[in-house]
């Protein structure tokens, strides 16, 4: 029996981390964001759609998308936000399916879907189990600040775009506290799986 496992969080609590630790049980990942990022690649419908709502203004010298630009506008403004979600969220949606699909066909009997926003767009029925990867958002403020040189205003409005932290919690079903060293993370993933009966593939 195949075991599809969502893994979320809000942003920078750690998802890519724990992400790249399925490895060692040789669980492979499809990543949301990755697929985001070729859905408006140069001659995708997606990219020609962003262009016809945001204006060439959107574009980089060299056409590619100017995704720093695109990040100010639409954590900036919500129903901007809503426009992005609408054009790019089914072309990844269709990618994702495509590849876990692929991956079971090819023996795998455990994938894992890593989506960021799981639960703002009801997605668990892609997925058989969840699980999130939390941290306080003291500490997540902290390391988005960090990772992406963003100020405090920019990180938290970041933050806001997205459910509770605390929300996600309560639906996962698996919970990875990732305050703490990568290491501690790393065992609580280890722990779950096994608790969950899946053993590398
Ligand atoms: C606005 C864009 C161009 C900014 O690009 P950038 O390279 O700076 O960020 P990146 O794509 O790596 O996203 C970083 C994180 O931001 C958060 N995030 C991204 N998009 C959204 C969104 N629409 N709503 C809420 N949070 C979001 C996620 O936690 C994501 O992991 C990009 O995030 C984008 O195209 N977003 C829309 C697609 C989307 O929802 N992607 C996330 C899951 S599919
Ligand atoms: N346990 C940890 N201890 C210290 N730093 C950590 C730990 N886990 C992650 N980080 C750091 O925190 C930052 C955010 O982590 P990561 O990029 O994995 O988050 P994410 O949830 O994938 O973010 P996004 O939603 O933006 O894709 C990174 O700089 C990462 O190196």
């Amino acid at each position: 029996m195949s075991v599809i496992i969502g893994l979320t969080g809000s942003i920078a609590t750690g998802k890519s981390t724990i992400s790249l630790m399925f490895d060692d049980f040789r669980i492979p990942v499809i990543d949301a964001d990755k697929l985001a990022r070729e859905v408006v690649k140069p001659g995708e419908q997606a990219y020609e759609e962003i262009i016809r709502h945001f204006g060439s203004e959107i574009l980089r010298e060299d056409k590619t998308l100017n995704r720093e630009l695109l990040g100010e506008i639409i954590f900036a403004d919500e129903q901007k936000r809503e426009q992005l979600n609408h054009i790019v969220h089914p072309a990844v949606r269709k990618k994702m399916v495509e590849k876990r699909d692929a991956y079971l066909q090819s023996g795998y009997t455990s994938v894992v879907l890593d989506i960021p926003l799981l639960f703002e767009n009801n997605l668990s029925s892609l997925v058989d189990k969840t699980i999130v990867v939390y941290v306080d958002e003291a500490t997540q403020l902290q390391r988005l600040m960090e990772r992406d040189d963003y100020s405090e205003a920019e990180a938290k409005q970041r933050i806001k775009a997205q459910m509770p932290i605390t929300e996600k919690v309560k639906k996962a079903d698996g919970v990875i506290d990732n305050t703490g060293s990568k290491f501690a993370s790393f065992e609580q993933l280890e722990k779950l799986l096994l608790s969950w009966n899946i053993l590398p593939d």
